[in-house]
């Protein structure tokens, strides 16, 4: 695990162009900032060309669009892959609502991702799995999470994110869970979006996407860690304040003190 990749993060700085949903972006925004990468945002399709090129990465979120936000997306996705910046999809909700599976597969036969990342109800939609998804939250079933994550990588091409109490990370052979995290992610909305766009950051400053994939969950769940054991009885409001410090000064060291992986 490459942990050391935060230090080069934070040394490049890199640009981050990101289509978010209105419910986070504040936090999108702020959550890159805070670990040392530069984000943009959008909602115009005219400016699609020029945002994607001045970025080092791209990451859709498919939390809350419009028809007309789609036509974006789909624009900025397929000029991601026609300069060949890294991709990153965050499929909001697409295993509880059968529009948005619809619309996510649509958009995904007009660009290739290089990562997705979503939670195991989001995850197994895509895979076609058989999943009970909650709304924006993973939900319950029984499947195998990490045949789950390796049919969906499988089947469309690209490196898969299936986050949660642990995360995995496949390519669609090789498999890495990260063991790290705090329920308090749980109860802070915009946790799965910051780490959507943070594996996009990680991912501009990291060409094996397996390896910026992995890397971005380890650095997220091990900095929420620290900061939900730094402060006892700490509740929704403080650990989201609590974790952009977090995100600012938590170094290389303390993340590997902690680290669990395998
Ligand atoms: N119960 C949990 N314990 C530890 N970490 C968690 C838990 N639930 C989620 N996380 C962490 O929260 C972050 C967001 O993941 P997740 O909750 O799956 O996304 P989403 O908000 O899209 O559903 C990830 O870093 C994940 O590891
Ligand atoms: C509540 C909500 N509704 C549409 S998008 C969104 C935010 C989802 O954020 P996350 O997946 O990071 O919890
Ligand atoms: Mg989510």
């Amino acid at each position: 695990m490459k942990v050391d990749l935060l230090d080069t993060l934070r040394h490049q700085n890199p640009i981050v162009f990101n289509i978010s949903n209105f419910v986070t972006v504040q936090d999108v925004a702020n959550g890159l900032n805070a670990l040392g990468a530069s984000p943009i945002m959008s909602e115009e399709v005219a400016e699609a060309g020029e945002m994607v090129g001045l970025s080092s990465a791209v990451c859709l979120n498919l939390g809350a669009f419009t028809q007309t936000q789609v036509e974006q997306i789909r624009k900025v996705g397929e000029v991601a892959n026609q300069q060949h910046k890294p991709l990153v999809i965050d499929p909001v909700a697409v295993g509880a609502v059968a529009y948005r599976k619809m619309v996510a597969n649509n958009l995904l036969t007009h660009f290739h991702p290089d990562v997705i990342r979503g939670n195991a109800g989001e995850i197994a939609a895509l895979a076609d799995v058989d999943w009970q998804a909650k709304g924006i939250d993973a939900g319950e079933g029984t499947g195998d999470l990490v045949a789950i994550a390796q049919a969906c990588a499988q089947k469309l091409n690209c490196v898969v994110i299936l986050s949660g109490p642990t995360d995995v990370i496949t390519d669609g052979t090789r498999v890495v869970k990260v063991l790290n995290g705090t329920p308090l992610f749980q109860v802070h909305v915009g946790s799965g979006d910051m780490l959507s766009s943070i594996v996009a950051a990680f991912c501009a400053v990291e060409p094996d996407y397996f390896e910026a994939a992995q890397t971005a969950c380890l650095v997220f769940a091990a900095i929420g860690e620290r900061v939900a054991q730094a402060t006892p009885n700490l509740g929704a409001g403080s650990f989201s304040v609590q974790l952009m410090d977090g995100l600012q000064l938590t170094t290389t060291a303390q993340i590997n003190a902690i680290a669990a992986h395998q």
